[in-house]
Formats: C-alpha cells, structure tokens, sequence
C-alpha cells in the first residue's frame, strides 16, 4: 500500500542531495558573480568579497563545502550562465522576481534594498526620481542589461529610448561621467558605493531619491539555483535559516555597509510568495 517497490530513491530529480553530495565530493562550489559591490566583488587582492558572496560561504561551509570558486559574468549573463552549468549557484544579491523564478530556483531571501541614481554634478536637470525623469523626454539614463531597473524605470513612464544599457555597474557611470546619458541608477547601495569608489568630480549621489512606487521595489535579494537542484536550494535554506536565527547574516550583512533598519528581510517575506507576486 505504501508504494514500496517503485518509488522513492534514485532516480526521479530527487535522488539523494545528488548535487549537494557532488559539491561535497568536490570540497568546492563554483558561484557566479557579476562584479557588484557591496553584494558579490572581486577585492584589490583578489579575493571575493561582499555580503552575498560571504552569507553563501557561510551557509556552503555548514554544509560541508568548504572552498568556492568562481566565475564572473555580466549580471545580464547570470541566469544564461547558471543555466547552462556554467556555476552552481549565483551569488550576486538578485533581487527575486515572477519572471526570474521561472528561470531560477531561488534561496529564501538575504537582504532587501532600494533604489539610487546619479546625474551630472550640480544635476542639471533635477531629477529626483524616476517620474522626473519620465516627465523630461530629453533625459536619458544608463541602466545595467538585464537589471530589474529597466522594468522599473518603464513602470514609472520612462519611455524605452530614454534609456540605454550598459553591461557593468562601470559602463553605467561612465556614461553618465562623459555625457553619454544624464542619469544612472542601480540599487541604492550599489550606486552609492559606485560613486564613492570612482571619486568623480563629474557625478553627483542623487541625496533623496524618492523611491519608485513600483512592483519589485523594495527587492529582496538572494541566491539563485538551476531549477533541476531544488534538492540544494532547501538545504541551502535549511542552513540560512539557521544563520539568519543566530545572528550571523546580519553581522555578515553590517560588515559589508548595510544597515539593520534598511536592508534586513521581515520575517514574513518569503520567496514562494515574491515568486507568485504576492508581495
Ligand atoms: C544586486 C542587484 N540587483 C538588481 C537586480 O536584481 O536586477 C540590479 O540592480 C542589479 N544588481
């Protein structure tokens, strides 16, 4: 009655933490990346840095992987590449999303962000948000491929050739440093650190930014999986879990400049509900 003799083990998708196992083996997951601070980074030293990059290591090392490996790509390549094996898991805070999840399985959420824009120094066509920008057809901004931004930017009425895409974070600023494009937005932190790090006398970190009344915003970043390891997804989960409870992801998140009123995730947010767009 019980199905013994057909079933369970082996050889349905589900067989025994098949890829958990494999990395086990290995001693090393392979994570892709896309060269992003504060999220996932390659340091002056060459070591991986950021906050997804050290919550996943966190979670790996429970798990008994103990090494990573990497792979960058365009944050636009990111789902292609883990599509096509290319990495086990994407480690680059994505925000999660009803398209994405049909693409990726993704890990409970991380960390949550906003929104931020630079412009021209002394912004000369003050714009202080995505409608500003919407109501000045000659104002154009740069925006990374594949970034939820771009939906964002076409929700709030910016029309698509307004807007212009850059592979990198780097390419955006420096459309905007040489004139290319009035404006560049990315998640806050992003943005922000963007700046920071390039020094420009040339740009301006848009203080006050009014945040985009949209779906999707505030995102909530996490890990994402190829679909067929879901069985990796839930014990990658399990171990979050554990680590968000004892205080480990939030020291891990405050190390890398994020902040607990703005960018840890309720407790009532789950990526099954962001998936199905109820959130
Ligand atoms: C961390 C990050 N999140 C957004 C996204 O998921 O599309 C984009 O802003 C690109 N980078």
């Amino acid at each position: 009655a019980c199905g013994s003799d057909d079933s369970a083990s082996g050889e349905d998708g589900e067989s025994s933490g098949s890829k958990l196992d494999e990395l086990k083996e290995a001693g090393t997951v392979t994570i892709g990346f896309a060269n992003e601070k504060p999220y996932a980074y390659e340091g002056e030293d060459g070591e991986l840095k950021g906050a997804a990059v050290d919550i996943a290591a966190a979670v790996f090392k429970e798990l008994g992987v103990e090494n990573m490996d990497s792979k960058l790509a365009d944050f636009g390549q990111l789902i292609p590449g883990l599509k096509a094996g290319q990495f086990d898991v994407i480690t680059a805070g994505m925000a999660i999303n009803p398209d994405r999840c049909e693409n990726a399985a993704f890990g409970e959420p991380e960390m949550k962000y906003g929104e931020g824009l630079i412009v021209q120094k002394g912004n000369p066509l003050n714009l202080k948000s995505y409608t500003d920008i919407a109501d000045n057809p000659d104002a154009t901004v740069s925006v990374m491929a594949g970034a939820t931004e771009n939906e964002f930017l076409k929700s709030e009425g910016v029309s698509e050739d307004q807007i212009t895409n850059a592979d990198d974070i780097p390419a955006t600023l420096s459309a905007v440093e040489s004139g290319r494009a009035d404006a560049t937005t990315g998640t806050e932190m992003t943005i922000k650190m963007a700046y920071e790090s390039l020094n420009s006398d040339k740009l301006e970190f848009v203080e006050g930014f009014e945040q985009p009344d949209v779906e999707g915003v505030p995102s909530y970043g996490a890990a994402a999986f190829h679909l067929d390891n879901t069985d990796l997804r839930d014990a990658y989960n399990e171990k979050l879990a554990e680590l968000k409870e004892d205080g480990t992801v939030a020291e891990l998140l405050e190390k890398n400049g994020f902040s607990e009123q703005n960018n840890m995730v309720e407790a009532d947010i789950t990526t099954e509900k962001i998936c199905n767009g109820d959130i």
